[in-house]
């Protein structure tokens, strides 16, 4: 039985639960459930902080799990991303109240408070600045009019959270975050799970192309087929059939979903006809 860890609370819950959802995981009914079991697929879930999940899966216990990035790199666990989800995507930076620093070579002799003293503490090493990092829990924006830091590092989405806060991002972002899959650092191969690993991680990647790309169909002239196909050019190669009527074929490729209505539009432009596109519910490639 493959042993899965999947963030309890937060921005990483809701989402991680759905995607398992869409490749076909049973999933906990009520959010007190701390573990569900799934005998049809083989799988147990367990239910934990996101902010833990790294310390589990490094110690051996549990296979794999779903944590952000920002939080696997945090805990310092020997532990290692296998596959991004594109969820909670954020990124980690530095922010202070207007004018009191323009970047990290700044901060010398400051506080600064954060819920990520891993990733701060390495980051102000990396670039020679001595400067204290108080831990704090979360709502960290409130520290600096709180008097408790002069900065704060944190997670920033859309910046909401700081602007409420009157504070301004300063420097370059310290690292980019999303949801991650995560495995014991040295695991792969050695597993006797492996197996069933490698069937999940193909489930997960089936449901990220499922999201990003759509199936494109349309027919054009044998003159304009390698035209054609190189806005098309699919995954591997398109699918090329002879139409009825002579001197035509139809075409079948995938394309990303974010360009189709771009490349629907080329295709017109070199007389392609009859173009559609369709949602792909599941895929394994
Ligand atoms: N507003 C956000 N947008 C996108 N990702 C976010 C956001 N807030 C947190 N994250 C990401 O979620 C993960 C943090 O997990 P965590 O459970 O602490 O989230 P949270 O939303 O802060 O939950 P909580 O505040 O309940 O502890 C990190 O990977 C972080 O980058
Ligand atoms: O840039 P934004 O879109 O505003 O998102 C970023 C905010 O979201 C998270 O906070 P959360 O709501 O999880 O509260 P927390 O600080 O208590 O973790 C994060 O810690 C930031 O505060
Ligand atoms: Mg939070």
């Amino acid at each position: 039985m493959l042993r899965i860890a999947v963030p309890n609370k937060g921005s990483l819950s809701g989402p991680a639960a759905e995607m398992l959802h869409e490749a076909g995981y049973q999933q906990r009914r009520e959010s007190k459930e701390l573990r569900i079991v799934d005998p049809e697929n083989e799988v147990e879930f367990f239910y934990l902080r996101p902010r833990d999940i790294a310390i589990y899966v490094s110690s051996g216990k549990l296979d794999i799990g779903i944590t952000g990035r920002d939080l696997l790199i945090d805990s310092g666990a020997n532990a290692e991303e296998i596959l991004p989800l594109g969820f909670a995507r954020s990124t980690f930076r530095y922010a202070t109240k207007p004018g009191t620093a323009k970047g990290v070579e700044d901060l010398g002799g400051m506080t600064v408070a954060t819920s990520y003293e891993g990733i701060v503490a390495k980051h102000l090493a990396d670039n020679g600045v001595d400067a204290a990092v108080v831990h704090l829990d979360g709502a960290v924006e409130t520290a600096i009019e709180l008097g408790v830091a002069e900065v704060i590092a944190d997670v920033v989405e859309t910046g909401t959270s700081l602007r409420n806060a009157g504070l301004e991002v300063i420097g370059e972002p310290i690292m980019k975050s999303e949801a991650v899959v995560i495995r014991r650092t040295g695991a792969d191969g050695e597993d006797a799970a492996e197996s069933k690993v490698q069937q999940f991680l193909r489930r997960l990647q089936g449901v990220l192309v499922a999201r990003t790309y759509v199936m494109m169909d349309y027919d054009c002239r044998v003159e304009q087929l390698e035209k054609a196909v190189a806005l098309t050019p699919g995954l591997e190669s398109p699918t090329v059939s002879p139409l009825h009527n002579e001197g035509w074929v139809a075409v079948r490729a995938m394309v990303p979903a974010k360009e189709a209505q771009r490349i629907m539009d080329d295709l017109y432009d070199i007389g392609a006809r009859a173009i559609l596109t369709t949602a792909i519910h599941a895929c394994r490639l």
